[in-house]
């Protein structure tokens, strides 16, 4: 297995919208009733980054309403405004004046963050336009993949040079039109370096024919993209088996759009209501939902909770004892493997989580690191390759660590909302999808101390 390693803040990664950076830790106390509340959640940061990147290549002026202001947006936001793009934000209302296919500013560099969606979205709508740039992120960003996507772009006419190490950013991109035609391409890894090609895909020359090799991890983010794309006018065909897209040439149009909130924020609130024996419900969250981590509901009513979904709202009840004892498969829905974990400790008997092996690539290597932060409290796991099993147990007070990771710091809370004595390290982690999640927590009745 593999040897754990704490994966330290990368403050830079930090944007203006980050809060808590100067704090050591979050000093947590349990909620001392159960939790209720109606609450609404911003917008959801797949959906945000999809429709900026959209908007800003659209011809015309985009309206986004309930955007999702954190790190990941803030990266996207400042890289399209590098590009010569006007942003104007107001609120949680986003206008975007959009180039037309084409980036006012030919060259420069563009700072990604930690964000895997800005990482992978961006290089396929630089490489489809004109001029030169190079594309840095945090320093874990620049450990994670990106060769799948710097392989197919070349591919299609990009030059693009990998700078400082084999095989990750930071990269420079010599944009000069996508040729279109046909590619294979791998899913396994990320379903981000697809999304990113099909978000360009629009802007080759010629249709483009992407042929998927073998399975797709956590494929509803490429049925979002294909949604986004839709909404800004493509047009393109995709097999009954799901594995072969064809994408037509022409521009995106400029929408009006209004955004989900983010379904993976939702879930450490339903996690909180399942854990106290409370009542969470989400308001403004349509029941048809792309979003994968909705699938965190059949798991939580697997487990005895009671959910409720409504047109436009979803409650999740909880119940006194929560039940384990079983598999899941994480494929789809990978994002919640740490809530799930943190809801294991208090289940009746083990869980195992599964076929997630692709999430030791994401912010840290969440199997070891949440195998690690678990042992701390004197809670037994097993790590697998693509998993992990959790045992039920009484956790001990202890000093958590979330490696630089927003769903560590944010999953490892809710086990400071049941247990006496768990303070969470680099509170300001949060930033990069929730920046107000300590102040959420503390309007539902947890002690929240940041020092
Ligand atoms: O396209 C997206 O918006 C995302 C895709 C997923 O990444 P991977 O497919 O790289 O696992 C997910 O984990 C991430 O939070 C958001
Ligand atoms: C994996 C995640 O993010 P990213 O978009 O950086 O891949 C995540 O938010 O859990």
């Amino acid at each position: 297995m593999s040897v754990p390693s704490v994966q330290q803040p990368d403050f830079e990664a930090r944007s203006p919208w980050s809060r808590y950076n100067d704090r050591q830790e979050a000093a947590l106390s349990p909620a001392i009733s159960p939790i209720h509340a109606e609450m609404t959640i911003p917008g959801s940061k797949s959906l945000t980054n999809r429709a900026l990147l959209s908007a800003a290549l659209a011809s015309g002026t985009s309206e986004l309403t309930g955007i999702l202001k954190s790190d990941d947006s803030y990266w996207c936001i400042d890289s399209l405004r590098r590009l010569g793009i006007p942003i104007t934000v107001e609120g949680e209302c986003a206008i975007v004046e959009g180039g037309g296919g084409a980036w006012p500013i030919r060259h420069g560099e563009l700072y990604v963050g930690a964000a895997g969606t800005v990482a992978r979205f961006l290089p396929g709508a630089l490489a489809a336009s004109h001029g030169e740039w190079i594309l840095r992120g945090s320093k874990r960003m620049s450990e994670r993949p990106i060769a799948p996507l710097v392989h197919v772009l070349s591919s299609l006419g990009a030059k693009i040079r990998y700078l400082e190490q084999p095989e990750g950013l930071p990269i420079s991109i010599l944009g000069n039109g996508l040729s279109g035609g046909t590619i294979h391409m791998p899913g396994d890894q990320s379903s981000q370096f697809l999304s990113g090609l099909l978000l360009a895909a629009p802007y080759a020359h010629e249709p483009l024919t992407v042929y998927v090799k073998g399975p797709i991890v956590q494929r509803d983010y490429v049925e979002m993209t294909l949604a986004t794309m839709k909404q800004f006018g493509a047009s393109f065909h995709v097999s009954g088996d799901g594995q072969t897209i064809a994408i037509q040439p022409g521009p995106y149009k400029a929408q009006a759009l209004s955004l989900e909130p983010d379904v993976s924020t939702c879930g450490y609130f339903w996690a909180l209501a399942a854990l106290t024996n409370g009542c969470i419900r989400i308001k403004d969250l349509p029941a048809d939902t792309r979003q994968p981590d909705i699938k965190l509901l059949q798991a939580l009513e697997r487990m005895g909770c009671t959910t409720t979904v409504e047109s436009n709202a979803v409650e999740v009840r909880g119940t006194g004892q929560l039940k384990g004892g079983f598999t899941m498969s994480m494929n789809e829905w990978s994002d919640q493997t740490l809530t799930m974990a943190a809801l294991a400790v208090f289940a009746d008997s083990p869980i195992t989580l599964t076929d997630a092996a692709h999430i030791r690539h994401h912010e840290c290597d969440r199997i070891a690191a949440i195998c690690l932060e678990l042992a701390k409290l004197g809670i037994r796991t097993d790590e697998h390759p693509d998993g992990l099993t959790v045992y039920p147990g009484q956790p001990r007070p202890a000093r958590l660590n979330p490696h630089d990771d927003h769903r560590m710091a944010m999953a490892l809370s809710l086990i400071g909302a049941k247990t006496d004595g768990i303070r969470i390290a680099d509170p300001g982690c949060v930033s990069k999808t929730c920046p107000d999640y300590w102040e959420r927590l503390d309007a539902l009745g947890i002690g929240v101390q940041l020092q």
